[in-house]
């Protein structure tokens, strides 16, 4: 496939269904590339946390193929759904932070380092937390953290590995505009930080405006020109 270098994640003919006829995700084509900033919008239940499952590697497709390029690919024909695993190289945030009670939130960022075998990184930790803006709290248990600043160290542990690809679903869904903002510009930070894509599945739109780039979910398919196809019809050039 062209352009291989600079891609993050490229999906080719890819669909998962659940059961006998839920198709959550239909054919769908499309290329992350590097440093891109894409929001992934749509109905709810047009497929978007599947869509975005199937780049992070938590799901398997039943038909097509996901490739990391340089780093893993998944085929529907010989994969098993049970032995998916997220790639080294991927990152995820989801909606709740889900950070360990009984570590603080260094050792909650270093956790990610050191299940991947690296040791004394300490400093990695504390870098990332840095960039997302929270150093000052790495001393706190996750139980002294706001719902935003919680969340903000999340993206710190998934941008602490250094991720090609970090991917987001409804992070700011629990929390209120301006927090979620925040959250919005502590991932934007960290994408740039490390040069990783970013894709972030919303249902606000004032955050779809901010990235550079919006794709649509309807039905399970995926248009990734249908703001194109928006500002055509509104007499526009592309935005
Ligand atoms: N594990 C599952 N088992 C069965 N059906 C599922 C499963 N996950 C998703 N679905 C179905 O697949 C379709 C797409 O769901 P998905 O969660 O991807 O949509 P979504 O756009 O992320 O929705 P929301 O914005 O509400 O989170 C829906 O019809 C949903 O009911």
């Amino acid at each position: 496939m062209p352009g291989q270098a600079g891609v993050a994640v490229s999906l080719v003919n890819v669909s998962r269904t659940y059961g006998r006829a839920v198709v959550a995700v239909h054919g769908v084509d499309c290329e992350v590339r590097l440093g891109t900033r894409i929001a992934l919008v749509g109905r709810s239940g047009s497929g978007k946390s599947t869509l975005l499952h199937l780049m992070a590697g938590l799901e398997a497709p039943t038909t097509g193929t996901i490739e990391w390029p340089g780093l893993a690919s998944v085929h529907a024909e010989d994969s098993d759904p049970e032995a998916v695993r997220r790639p080294v190289g991927v990152s995820v945030v989801f909606q709740a932070p889900s950070l360990v009670p009984a570590l603080n939130v260094r050792e909650n960022v270093l956790l990610a380092l050191l299940l991947k075998g690296e040791t004394d990184s300490s400093h990695r930790a504390m870098r990332a937390l840095d960039v997302v803006g929270v150093a000052e709290l790495a001393d706190r248990l996750p139980e002294e953290l706001s719902g935003g600043q919680a969340q903000r160290v999340a993206v710190a542990r998934a941008i602490v590995t250094g991720p090609r690809l970090l991917l987001a679903d409804e992070p700011t869904g629990r929390l209120d505009v301006t927090t979620g903002r925040a959250v919005v510009t502590a991932l934007e930070a960290a994408a740039r930080h490390t040069g990783a894509a970013l894709l972030i599945a919303t249902h606000d739109l004032g955050i779809a405006e901010r990235l550079g780039t919006r794709w649509m979910m309807r039905d399970g398919r995926l248009d990734t020109a249908y703001e194109d196809t928006a500002h055509k019809a509104l007499g526009r050039g592309r935005p």
